[in-house]
């Protein structure tokens, strides 16, 4: 049986940080390759002025603007970005020390290319940008991608869940439910650190399949079950916590809200919600691995980093009433919320 309690004895940052941080130079290449820089010094603009300006949609403008604001590459006042001192010498065309040659030779990453369709459309790109795996939400229902998918997001699970889990105050609460959960790797380590709870891991077919083989032979099946289900249209009823981890990023406002209010409905008043995630500042101007991150779920999925700002509004606008966000290891985190 794995002890799902234990640490690892050694510090994986960096390597999380390379997979997170990795589209991030394509966003900012492509941004060069418009001028993007140039325009905005001589039209500095609300992010609504910068979509309606270049027919770009407002997911895509906010994470780039966010990556750039944690750069101190831009500024907002007042709800206006400008070009700041860093952006005006290093990222203007007029400036004898533009930097924008330097990334031309980067135009042509796939990557890069997709941005510019993912500004304007605000469509996620194809994942890794395989435009045969355009909708990756489609693609989990396929064996092979569900299998390789949920392998990544169980390795990478195995070092925060044991951390989230640790930090997570349970005390009087009886029953987990881990909504799209993948393996199941959270609901387990969750379990293991705190012996009173039960769990039921939901995910959809043929997800489901491959968390009950990881939970058995992790030897968790006696206190975390499977339920095989579509998020969108109903949990179950018996639980009186609820945890997204990894999830709310993957999706824009419009079905955030949706999960908000089907958890307020299926939890108990009083009933906790977490999310696990990594988190941009209310501010917007940070952290800056953060910010990276948004920029490869802005691309490849219908999400982005949501800022602990953005959290409470729309936690407290489903009946929720939200707590302090909490770190954990590397950059990521946890806001609870109790409902109302
Ligand atoms: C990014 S993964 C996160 C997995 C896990 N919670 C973690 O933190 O690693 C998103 C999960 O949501 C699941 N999912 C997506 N749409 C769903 C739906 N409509 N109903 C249930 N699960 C869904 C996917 O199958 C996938 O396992």
């Amino acid at each position: 049986m794995t002890d799902l309690t234990a640490s690892p004895r050694t510090d994986p940052l960096s390597l999380y940080r390379y997979r997170d941080g990795l589209y991030a130079v394509d966003l900012i290449t492509a941004a060069l390759q418009m001028d993007f820089f140039t325009w905005l010094a001589s039209h500095p603009s609300s992010l609504q002025q910068i979509c309606a300006h270049h027919g770009f949609s407002p997911r895509p403008v906010d994470v780039m603007m966010t990556l750039f604001a944690t750069h101190g590459w831009v500024m907002q006042k007042d709800g206006v970005f400008h070009l700041s001192a860093t952006g005006q010498e290093h990222l203007h065309s007029k400036s004898e020390w533009f930097l924008g040659p330097y990334y031309a030779s980067l135009h042509d990453r796939p990557i890069a290319r997709d941005y510019l369709e993912v500004l304007r459309t605000g469509k996620p790109a194809g994942w890794s940008g395989d435009k045969a795996a355009f909708d990756w939400h489609k693609a989990m229902e396929q064996e092979d991608f569900a299998r390789s998918f949920t392998a990544a997001m169980d390795c990478r699970g195995r070092y925060l869940a044991q951390a989230l889990a640790k930090s997570l105050d349970l005390k009087g609460r009886k029953k987990l439910l881990d909504i799209g959960a993948g393996s199941g790797i959270y609901a387990c380590c969750i379990a293991a650190q705190h012996p009173h709870l039960q769990a039921t891991v939901f995910d959809q077919a043929p997800v489901d399949r491959i968390a009950v083989k990881l939970i058995v032979e992790r030897g968790c099946a006696d206190r975390v079950r499977v339920t095989t289900g579509n998020m969108f249209e109903g949990l179950p009823l018996d639980c009186d916590v609820h945890l997204y981890s990894n999830v709310l990023h993957d999706w824009d406002v419009k079905e955030v809200r949706e999960l908000l209010a089907i958890s307020h409905a299926s939890l108990p008043p009083g009933g906790l919600l977490i999310i696990h995630d990594a988190f941009i500042h209310a501010d917007k101007t940070g952290p800056q691995h953060v910010a990276e991150y948004s920029c490869l779920l802005m691309h490849s999925t219908q999400g982005k980093c949501y800022s602990t700002g953005e959290y409470a509004e729309l936690l407290v606008e489903a009946g929720f009433t939200p707590g302090d966000y909490q770190d954990t290891v590397v950059g990521r985190g946890f806001m609870v919320a109790v409902k109302n």
